[in-house]
């Protein structure tokens, strides 16, 4: 089984010591542009799929955005630790949001 930590940690070793064939080092050799153009197709493909019955294509379409995007992490440099961080920072504190000013027409 893969939790989302070691496949982060596994594409940062596949950026650190590139693996000929691999579609993760064609990404990193294909630069920021690409990835961002993948993250923004396989968000399409989320919405989609969100929009048709069915959980198979919303699971397969999730999993492909997130191990994109945690490509696009280790593209950028941000640690796993910095978005568990930031999540923690969250925890508990997000419940009252209707007493907070930024968000409005809820
Ligand atoms: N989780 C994934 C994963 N999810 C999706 N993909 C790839 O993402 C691509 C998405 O498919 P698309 O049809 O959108 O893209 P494509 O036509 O293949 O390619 P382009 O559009 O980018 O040119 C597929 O080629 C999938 O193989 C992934 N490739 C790798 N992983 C994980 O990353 C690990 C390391 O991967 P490699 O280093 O690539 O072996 C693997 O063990 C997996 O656990």
């Amino acid at each position: 089984m893969q939790n989302m930590e070691e496949l982060y940690e596994l594409i940062k070793q596949r950026k650190a010591t590139p693996k000929k064939g691999s579609y993760t080092d064609y990404l990193f050799t294909k630069g920021l542009d690409k990835i961002l153009k993948k993250v923004g197709e396989e968000s399409t493909e989320v919405i989609v799929a969100a929009k048709n019955p069915g959980d198979d294509e919303l699971t397969y379409e999730t999993a492909d955005l997130l191990y994109h995007v945690l490509v696009l992490l280790v593209e950028r440099g941000v640690s796993f630790d910095q978005i568990k961080t930031e999540l923690a920072k969250r925890e508990g504190k997000m419940s009252d949001y209707k007493d907070r000013p930024e968000i409005k027409n809820l």
